[in-house]
């Protein structure tokens, strides 16, 4: 059984309101601001209405000035640290409170509002933000950390970790909502853009003994009717290069490391073709069967990447004998072993979690013929490396040798391509379309010299100039992101955001009302750098640089998509960002993109450092040597604890 509260109360998420809005003021549409699930101190990014109705029709003009909430803003229990600490640890840089005085009796919790009588904004008297300040300030708060059905809290770094596995963590009851059935929503896709036939220029280069050839068209694929459609149906009409090189790759048996720019359909490179010869060679997941053996695995980094694959799995094998599955953290382990029992040829999950169900005996290995690492190098790197290892040395999971092991990404440091040969056969194909680790030549590069303490108001110039056009604003930890996001709404602009400490339903819910353009900017860390497909982004905002250069890659390429262009514009602090510099200088060279003077000179003067944001840029396989490097010492992986909550 669920929680009821758990399965009734709607996701809190910051959005416009609906009928009857003002023009400028914000409400959340979705909570009920009487039951206030505030009160439990979750944290993340959650408002409910102030003294509106719950429609969120306030009448007052700013929602956010809450003029009823005299208990002060982002009120949690009690037990949440929230922003009510004196210890410092929120810098001026940090402080939304103040600007708006403090609250009363704020500082209890996080950014949940209690029972609607706080919401975002405190009162005339409690100040504008809440983040009080006072002394009872509890541990959760703004940092969330809510994992559940029980509160559990992070105790240590604010930055993104990796996921804990889900014997470590509260039980879990979030259902996601159920799929859309018909065809329209499954294949809504959006168009390619006018430099998608530019692809085609793109130097590419397979390393590896006797590569098949390339296949040009769809129809060189001998895709069966069903995938054919099913591909049309998606408005796939021509092949792009990691399609073109991939897709005959894999139909000859070979592993595979691909390196791809990002948004250059790597997705479809391996599901077409993993399909298609499940398709020819039957597949038997027997429904209801205690024991499921997959055929296929394939493993991201991300909760929400790793739906958006099984989503275009669904989309390529709709109408076809082959069924895929979902695991990923954040939902009901029940519910998701009860679809997979259903049946399951294709297995996609987030690391964690797959271990967990084939742990529980509910998968079986035996039969598996293809192992997928979409973002590759993250899945490679000390945060999942284990995981990986763990996971091919599963029982039953058949030797390098018996099966077939492809990984993709836009970014593959060296040190992690030779990490990757312990999981191919030694004769995998290396495929490089353009420079490994490149940026998208289609995305605009700006940068803008900052200091923290101007960021905020760069970022809303920005917002001011990119208007109601989607955007992406990357921050570095879990709390600056629910900070920004509600200074963001304080601001009037229509804002959510996304980040580990949030719920399942949370993310879930901040990513549909991005998409739909309810909410059209999204403040996010690291979670929704890599893999996401989000239609019509056309803006991403480094906030904070990461201290990463494939990251930054990553993050910038969640626009500028399949030929469209995009633009990013990065917020350049010396202080703190000037160990990218030189890797910056490189990735813009690269794409054919103008150096901005002053970042050219960050670059070069000053000693070369030995910070992890240098990194070498392999132009094509490892095995050969490196034909491109820059000067820059090699950069370690990221590492788990600067990421995110993943799996
Ligand atoms: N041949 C094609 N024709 C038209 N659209 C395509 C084609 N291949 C892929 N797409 C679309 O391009 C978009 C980007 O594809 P995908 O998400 O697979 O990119 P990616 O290379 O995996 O990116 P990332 O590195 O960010 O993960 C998707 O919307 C996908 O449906």
């Amino acid at each position: 059984m669920y929680d009821e509260w758990e399965e009734t109360t709607t996701t809190a998420v910051t959005s416009l309101s609906g009928g009857g809005m003002q023009s400028n003021f914000w409400t959340n549409t979705d909570g009920d601001s009487r039951r206030g699930r505030g009160g439990r101190g979750r944290g993340g990014f959650k408002s409910t209405f102030p003294d509106g109705d719950d429609k969120g029709n306030n009448n007052e003009g700013s929602s956010w000035n809450n003029t009823g909430g005299d208990r002060g803003g982002f009120r949690g229990k009690g037990r949440g640290r929230g922003f009510g600490r004196t210890d410092g640890e929120f810098n001026e840089d940090d402080s939304v409170s103040e600007k708006g005085g403090r609250p009363s009796r704020g500082g209890r919790g996080g950014f949940s509002s209690g029972g609607g009588r706080s919401g975002f904004g405190g009162s005339e008297r409690g100040g504008r933000s809440g983040f009080g300040e006072g002394e009872r300030g509890g541990r959760s708060g703004l940092r969330g950390g809510y994992r559940g059905k029980e509160e559990t809290f992070n105790q240590g770094e604010d930055s993104e970790q990796k996921d804990l596995g889900d014997s470590e963590r509260p039980k879990v009851t979030y259902i996601p909502p159920s799929l859309p059935e018909d065809e329209n929503t499954i294949f809504s896709h959006y168009g390619s853009g006018i430099n998608f036939e530019k692809y085609d220029e793109i130097l590419v280069e397979v390393g590896g003994s006797n590569p098949p050839r390339a296949i040009m068209t769809f129809d060189e694929a001998k895709l069966c009717e069903s995938l054919k459609k099913n591909v049309c149906k998606s408005g796939y009409v021509k092949p792009t290069p990691v399609q073109k090189h991939g897709i005959p790759i894999i139909f000859a048996g070979r592993d595979l490391m691909a390196c791809a720019q990002t948004g250059s359909g790597k997705t479809a490179a391996f599901l077409l073709p993993i399909l298609q010869q499940l398709m020819a060679d039957g597949v038997a997941a027997s429904s209801f069967s205690e024991l499921q053996e997959p055929e296929v695995i394939i493993v991201a980094p991300t909760r929400e990447l790793i739906n958006q694959i099984y989503l275009e799995a669904r989309k390529f094998a709709y109408g076809t004998c082959v069924r895929p599955v979902v695991v990923y953290g954040g939902v009901s382990t029940g519910y998701q072993i009860k679809e997979l029992l259903r049946g399951c040829n294709v297995l996609c999950g987030t690391p964690g979690r797959l271990l967990d169900v084939i742990g529980r005996g509910k998968v079986g290995l035996t039969k598996l013929r293809y192992l997928v690492l979409d973002e590759a190098d993250r899945m490679l790197d000390m945060g999942f490396e284990p995981d990986m290892r763990r996971l091919v040395g599963s029982p039953g999971m058949p030797s390098k040798e018996d099966r077939q092991t492809l990984m993709f990404s836009a970014t593959y440091p060296e040190e992690i391509q030779k990490l990757a040969a312990d999981f191919l056969k030694t004769d995998y194909l290396f495929l490089a379309v353009g420079i490994v680790g490149g940026a998208c030549t289609d995305v605009i590069q700006e940068f803008i010299e900052v200091t923290k303490f101007s960021k905020r108001e760069k970022l809303l110039d920005v917002l001011k100039m990119t208007g109601t056009e989607r955007t992406m604003v990357f921050v570095e930890t879990k709390r600056q992101a629910d900070f920004i996001a509600t200074f963001l709404c304080q601001e009037n602009v229509p804002t959510t955001s996304i980040h580990g400490d949030r719920e399942q339903r949370e993310r879930e819910q901040a990513l549909a009302d991005f998409r739909s353009g309810k909410c059209p900017v999204l403040v996010a860390t690291s979670v929704a750098a890599r893999g996401l497909d989000i239609p019509d982004v056309q803006h991403v905002v480094n906030y904070d640089l990461p201290n990463n250069i494939d990251e930054y890659v990553h993050r910038i390429g969640r626009t500028g998509r399949c030929g469209n262009i995009g633009r990013a514009m990065s917020f350049y602090d010396s202080d703190n960002d000037s160990q990218l510099a030189r890797s910056l200088v490189t990735i813009l060279s690269k794409a054919q993109q103008e150096v901005p003077q002053w970042l050219e000179e960050s670059a070069f003067s000053g000693p070369s450092t030995s910070r992890p944001a240098m990194r070498t840029f392999g132009a094509t396989d490892s095995r050969k040597g490196l034909s491109f490097q820059d000067n820059g010492p090699k950069s370690q992986s990221q590492s788990a604890t600067e990421e995110e909550d993943w799996g």
